[in-house]
């Protein structure tokens, strides 16, 4: 189903003078431009199919490509058949090539993750409780355009690629017959690879991500110490499963190895070994629930900081949890409530919001109050009140405690921070390293943290503090992404210069099985326009083969937009949920809010085509476009307004046409007349995209 791995590259290490090799890239990108420019937008009103085999898939994506490998600043080649198979280095000169990276530095501002921008910043606010759905709220009117063509993109100097630079040596190369092409090489433990079995079926190959990560991180040990990884591959290619393998397997091993020997010794109740950090509580359900599939016949507990494990009640009700749900939400007003329940059991492996992770580690409401040396409980006196931050504090009845913290870290080995550009974006890095930075401290290796933030831990005593760089963590880093921006590709060069960068060979490409459409807006009613669509979609539904109706994911810039739509739509008979950061149902420990889009293992498709009574439309916002998997019944994504920018576009559009699975993206926009030159620069960019 998916291509496999099969061929790939051991690239130049990622300094800049190789490691910014777009030429080749640029040079791709321009011929499919080129092919993309022609409009096909001839008849007005019209919907339109981008005339593109979307459903093949090549069995080798690449070929082509020979294992490289970079001593000093020089490139060699290994294991090279032909000349020609050479991967280009970039012929840019130096100086075009600078003024390049400025210019996407300048464009780049408000999202440079370079740690020396941002953190050079004052004005942004700490720990930004109003994660405004990816800015999704349409403040930004620079929509599509940031993101211009590929120059904002990391690109990886190979289709598939491992990079390290790591004291100016080259990397061992794999050969393409080293790869691994089958769950069974290398060996997962038995209970593993039976529980993968069941997931993804008996003949499920791994995917090219799966087969670098297998390769990485559960075979090859280079004795390099704590790994840090780059896991980069379009949306829908298993990059779930590439990540909790290996450290699933790690974590088993290590309990196995170590079986007589007590992990370090800790007062909280919770001491995992492994962290799984991800930008939503939705997401990290899903997470905790894909960890847990594959554990069934392995001992390992997986808990969610982000699920309800016990009963809630209202007294439970508090403001922290409250906050933690509107991680998201560009207001407070969320009802969410969940509780992490006790238990002896030990954990191995936590997935949560890096938010609602920091909590259990400093205590929920560690943050409300000024940092003060040894006092545990807020308490009620008039100074402590005074010192409250932020509106929900000054709740009566809230705020007012602070209860222990119940995490350890000392025994945290593997790390992994899934959709890593937003965890490292300007809105949620201080979070994100503060976290990192306590687990360094926890096992005894602190990392430096930047000052001029209240994001110090309560206990640490470096009051000089400054942006190390490199840094190097004392545990195994995962960082993963569909999309990686020169902005996060700048940031991880200057502070983990040794990453190892895993990447397939579609990154920053539509999956190949996700057609694109355009729709013209006919110039009434928007809405009506989209309910045609939708009816029509349904139409062909019913006269197909199977019948039975299939789901439509609508993506809006606004929240308003979000109710006012489906209000719309249930007037036409049409039911539909409506999930915005604000909705009531998000954020209560489940994602039953969620119930019949997200893809539910087992259950064969529910729809019983009552679109009355049973929605079969979910819209949303950009909150729910980031790495959830739902469920293949969702054929059609619509895109309604425009996204902040391509990035934003591709996570959107990437939640159809997933694991190899036919969907379609369907762009509305002004096709003819005045104000159409939008939409042919979007087609222009998304032709880039898809080719
Ligand atoms: N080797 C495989 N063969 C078949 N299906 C697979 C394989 N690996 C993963 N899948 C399925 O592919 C789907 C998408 O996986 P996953 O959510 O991990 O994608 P992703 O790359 O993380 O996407 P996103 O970037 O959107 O987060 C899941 O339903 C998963 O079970």
């Amino acid at each position: 189903m998916f291509p496999r791995a099969s061929q790939y590259s051991l690239v130049p290490p990622c300094r800049k003078a190789f490691f910014h090799t777009s030429a080749p890239h640029d040079a791709k990108f321009a011929s499919r431009l080129t092919k993309t420019l022609s409009p096909k937008d001839k008849k007005s009103g019209a919907i339109e199919v981008a005339s593109r085999a979307s459903f093949t898939r090549d069995d080798a994506p690449h070929k082509g490509m020979s294992p490289v490998v970079e001593r000093g600043r020089r490139l060699l080649v290994l294991k090279a058949k032909e000349s020609r198979q050479l991967p280009r280095i970039n012929k840019d000169t130096p100086s075009s090539r600078t003024a390049r990276i400025g210019e996407d530095r300048r464009r780049h501002t408000p999202h440079n993750l370079d740690a020396g921008a941002s953190h050079g910043s004052t004005a942004r606010p700490l720990f930004s409780s109003t994660s405004r759905d990816y800015r999704s709220d349409g403040r930004s009117n620079r929509n599509y355009e940031e993101m211009q063509d590929s120059g904002e993109f990391y690109h990886p100097p190979g289709l598939i690629s491992t990079t390290s630079s790591s004291k100016g040596k080259s990397k061992a190369v794999v050969s393409e017959r080293e790869l691994p092409t089958s769950f069974t090489s290398p060996p997962l433990l038995p209970g593993i690879a039976s529980s993968l079995k069941e997931m993804l079926g008996p003949d499920a190959k791994p995917t090219p991500i799966q087969s670098l990560s297998m390769k990485w991180l559960l075979e090859s040990d280079d004795g390099a110490g704590w790994r840090q990884v780059l896991l980069a591959a379009e949306t829908g290619s298993g990059k779930s499963i590439a990540y909790l393998l290996p450290v699933l397997q790690n974590i088993k091993l290590a309990e196995l190895s170590s079986k007589d020997q007590l992990p370090t010794p800790s007062k909280r109740p919770y001491n995992p070994r492994g962290l799984v950090l991800a930008p939503t509580h939705e997401l990290s359900r899903q997470l905790s629930g894909f960890a847990k599939s594959l554990l069934h016949e392995t001992k390992l507990r997986v808990v969610c900081a982000s699920q309800s494990n016990v009963k809630n009640t209202k007294r439970q009700k508090d403001a922290t949890s409250s906050k933690m749900a509107s991680m998201f939400q560009d207001v407070d007003g969320s009802t969410g409530e969940f509780q992490v329940s006790k238990s002896s059991h030990p954990v191995d492996l936590l997935v949560g919001t890096p938010m609602k992770v920091l909590e259990m580690v400093r205590g929920r409401g560690w943050d409300r109050r000024e940092e003060r040396e040894g006092e545990e409980d807020i308490g009620e006196n008039e100074e402590n009140q005074k010192k409250l931050r932020r509106g929900r504090d000054k709740m009566p009845g809230i705020g007012k405690w602070r209860s222990k913290p119940e995490l350890g870290l000392a025994n945290v080995e593997w790390v992994v921070v899934d959709e890593a550009d937003v965890l490292f974006d300007p809105d949620f890095q201080e979070t994100t390293r503060t976290l990192l930075a306590d687990i360094s401290e926890a096992r005894g290796a602190p990392v430096p943290l930047v000052s001029g933030s209240s994001l110090r831990s309560p206990s640490s005593t470096n009051t000089t503090l400054t942006t190390p760089e490199p840094i190097n963590y004392p545990f195994n880093l995962l960082l993963t992404s569909a999309t990686i921006p020169n902005s996060l590709n700048a940031y991880l060069e200057k502070h983990h210069p040794s990453l190892v960068r895993l990447a397939s060979p579609r990154l920053h490409h539509l999956p190949k099985t996700l057609q694109t459409e355009y729709v013209s807006w006919t110039g009434g009613n928007k809405f009506a326009d989209i309910l045609r669509r939708i009816r029509r979609i349904w139409a062909e539904d019913s006269a197909g083969e199977r019948g039975s109706l299939s789901k439509v994911l609508i993506f809006c810039n606004k929240s308003t937009k979000v109710v006012e739509l489906s209000a719309y739509l249930a007037e036409q008979g049409i039911k539909s949920v409506a999930m915005t950061s604000q909705s009531e149902h998000r954020g209560r420990g489940s994602n039953k809010h969620l119930d019949g889009f997200l893809r539910m293992r087992g259950a064969g498709e529910t729809s019983t085509g009552d679109v009355k009574n049973e929605s079969h439309v979910m819209v949303t916002t950009s909150l729910l476009s980031r790495g959830l998997d739902f469920t293949p019944e969702i054929k059609h994504v619509f895109i309604v307004d425009e996204p902040r920018n391509m990035i934003d576009f591709l996570h959107r559009a990437g939640r159809s046409g997933r694991a190899g699975k036919r969907g379609k993206v369907v762009i509305f926009g002004k096709m003819k007349g005045r104000g159409s030159e939008r939409v042919r620069e979007v087609r222009k960019r998304v032709g880039a995209l898809a080719a």
